[in-house]
C-alpha cells in the first residue's frame, strides 16, 4: 500500500518464461506505480498474462538479464525506478519503502538483502557464489554490501546517466560498482527470499552459474569510470 510520501514509480521486471509468477508479482506492485514486463523470448505466454493483469509488456529479443533489464530501464518515464524479478522469489511491495528512502535523500540506491525464508529459496552454490562476489565488491569499491539482489529502487535520470554497458549477468554489479565510483550512497536492508516459481535460468543450472561468475568477474575488471556525474542526491536537490 503507498500513502501520499510515497512518488510514484516503475517497477522494470525481466521475464523469461515467468507465466506461474506473474499474478503473484503482478498483485504486489504498488498501487499507482507502473509494472514494465520485459518479454526477454518467452514462449510459456508470459506477456499475454502480464498484460491482462496490467502491466506494460515491452519485448527484448536479445537474451539476457542485463539486457531485458536495460531495455525495460529504456522504457520508464518515472523519476523513480524499480527492480525485481519476475519469479516471485521476491515482494514487489516493499518497494514502496526502497523509493521513499530515495526520495526523502537518504540515500541514492536502495539494494534488498535477500533473507531465505524456506529451504531451497537459495541454492547453496548461489549464496556461496555471492558471499565471495560481496566479498571482490567490498574490496573493490570499499562498501559493506551482504547481496548483490534484483530488488532494488534509484532515481530514474541518474540511473541511465550511469551509462550501464552490460547485458548479461553482470547488469546488477554493474550497476552497483558505477555508482560506488560516483559517490553514490548505497544501502541494503533485509528482504524475505522465497523459492521461486518455476524454473530457474541462471543459479538453477551449473551452465548459468558459470556464466553469472564469468560476466560478474569481467565487470570487476573494468576500469573505474574516470567522468564525474557527482552523486544524484546534491544534483538532484
Ligand atoms: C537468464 C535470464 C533471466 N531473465 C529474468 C527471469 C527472472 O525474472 C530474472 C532472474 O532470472 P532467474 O532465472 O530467475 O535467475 P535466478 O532464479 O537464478 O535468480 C538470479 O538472478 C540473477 C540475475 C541474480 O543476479 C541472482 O542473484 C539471482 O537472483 O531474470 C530474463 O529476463 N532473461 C534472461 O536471459
Amino acid at each position: 500500500m503507498t500513502d501520499s510520501t510515497t512518488p510514484r514509480a516503475d517497477v522494470v521486471l525481466p521475464c523469461l518464461d515467468e507465466a506461474a509468477a506473474l499474478p503473484w508479482v503482478l498483485a504486489r506492485i504498488p498501487d499507482g506505480w507502473r509494472a514494465v514486463v520485459v518479454d526477454n523470448g518467452s514462449t510459456d505466454g508470459s506477456a499475454t498474462i502480464a498484460r491482462a493483469h496490467g502491466a506494460t509488456v515491452v519485448y527484448e529479443p536479445r537474451r539476457g538479464f542485463g539486457a531485458a533489464c536495460h531495455t525495460g530501464l529504456l522504457a520508464t518515464d518515472a523519476d523513480f525506478v524499480c527492480f525485481c524479478d519476475c519469479d516471485a522469489s521476491l515482494d514487489p511491495g516493499l518497494l514502496s519503502g526502497f523509493v521513499r528512502r530515495v526520495h526523502e535523500g537518504g540515500a541514492d540506491l536502495v539494494l534488498g538483502r535477500r533473507r531465505p525464508q524456506e529451504r531451497g529459496a537459495w541454492p547453496p552454490h548461489a549464496r556461496v557464489g555471492n558471499a565471495v562476489l560481496a566479498r571482490m565488491v567490498r574490496r573493490r569499491t570499499g562498501l559493506a554490501l551482504h547481496d548483490l539482489g534484483p530488488l532494488r529502487a534509484a532515481r530514474r535520470a541518474p540511473l541511465l546517466a550511469l551509462g550501464l554497458t552490460d547485458r548479461r549477468s553482470g547488469y546488477p554489479l554493474q550497476m552497483v560498482v558505477r555508482a560506488a565510483d560516483e559517490g553514490w550512497r548505497i544501502e541494503e536492508y533485509e528482504v524475505p527470499y522465497r523459492p521461486r516459481t518455476g524454473k530457474s535460468k541462471v543459479t538453477g543450472t551449473w551452465r548459468g552459474t558459470w556464466r553469472t561468475v564469468r560476466d560478474m568477474r569481467a565487470v570487476l575488471r573494468e576500469p573505474p569510470a574516470t567522468h564525474d556525474l557527482a552523486a544524484p542526491t546534491r544534483a538532484a536537490r
